[in-house]
């Protein structure tokens, strides 16, 4: 059988072949270094996903050797010299002296807080920026800054680089991060990962309503409801997080030892095998 032959013609690019009239009349190289015309293309959606992959990589490279961390949330809004502004700095003073990094929004209000206190303390003080609408710097205790385009790619790396979430008082980005990281540990995406409320007064509320409407017309389970932590004492709030990483600190040592202890099983296996042949 002979192989059709190909009449139209054809270009590849990359990993596509386009034939006929979807050839287009330049190449990659020739759009990239002729430096007239329009700039649309910049804002087309695979040129957006580039952006995307390279958030992730800056994020990954930036955090990968981050001390154990813990990401605390809360309003941009709250005023230095407030009283949740003075949890939230001893807050960042009690993790880093416990020797955790802190993680934050990088802005100001519970996040210069909570980066204050770290950095008075002497610890590792992060901030995860985010690019927004009006003009926004990140807030000067921050000692390693990364900045974002896209809500979505921070939120993962405040994910993974921590050990829990601490969550001050705040507004609508403070209730977004709690919920999202609720969702993410009901659903079993992460694990050990607890999640506290400081400030009873400011969060109980929120709970008993949770409790009153939204276990009662059950929508959630009432273990869920367990998944919250809530208290005023910042010690308490490191405590659970320490406990918590304690926990999971056991469970991959033994899940370690199971995996050597199987290695050694079938390596005495395939011994005993080739002995007896
Ligand atoms: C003065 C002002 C509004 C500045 C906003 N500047 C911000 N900079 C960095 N992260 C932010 C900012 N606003 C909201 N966020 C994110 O949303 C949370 C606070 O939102 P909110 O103020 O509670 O709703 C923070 O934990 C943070 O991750």
């Amino acid at each position: 059988m002979c192989a059709m032959r190909q009449t139209r013609p054809e270009r590849r690019e990359g990993p596509s072949l386009r034939r006929g009239h979807l050839v287009p009349e330049s190449t990659y190289d020739q759009r990239l270094l002729d430096r007239r015309g329009p700039a649309d293309w910049l804002h087309m959606d695979p040129w957006r996903v580039m952006r995307i992959q390279a958030e992730f990589v800056e994020g990954f490279g930036q955090l990968a050797e981050l001390p154990d961390a813990v990401t605390v949330f809360g309003s941009a809004r709250t005023k230095p010299g407030s009283p949740d502004y003075e949890l939230g700095v001893e807050l960042g003073r009690a993790l880093a002296e416990h020797g955790y990094a802190v993680i934050t929004g990088g802005g100001p209000g519970c996040m210069e807080a909570a980066n204050r206190g770290a950095r008075e303390a002497g610890g590792v003080s992060v901030g995860l920026g985010i690019e927004l609408p009006f003009e926004q710097r990140m807030n000067d205790y921050v000692d390693l800054g990364v900045e974002f385009r896209y809500f979505f790619v921070r939120k993962t790396m405040f994910v993974k680089y921590a050990s829990g979430f601490v969550t001050l008082p705040g507004g609508f980005g403070t209730l977004d991060e709690l919920f999202e990281a609720l969702t993410l540990v009901q659903t079993g995406k992460v694990t050990s990962f607890p999640v506290v409320l400081l400030g009873t007064e400011f969060w109980g509320g929120m709970f008993d309503w949770i409790r009153s409407s939204v276990l009662d017309r059950g929508m959630i389970s009432e273990t869920d409801l367990d998944l919250i932590q809530l208290t005023d004492d910042v010690d308490e709030a490191v405590q659970i997080i320490a406990e918590a990483d304690g926990r999971r600190g056991a469970r991959l040592a033994a899940e370690r030892r199971a995996v050597e202890r199987e290695a050694v099983e079938r390596e005495a296996i395939e011994r005993a095998q080739v002995e007896t042949q």
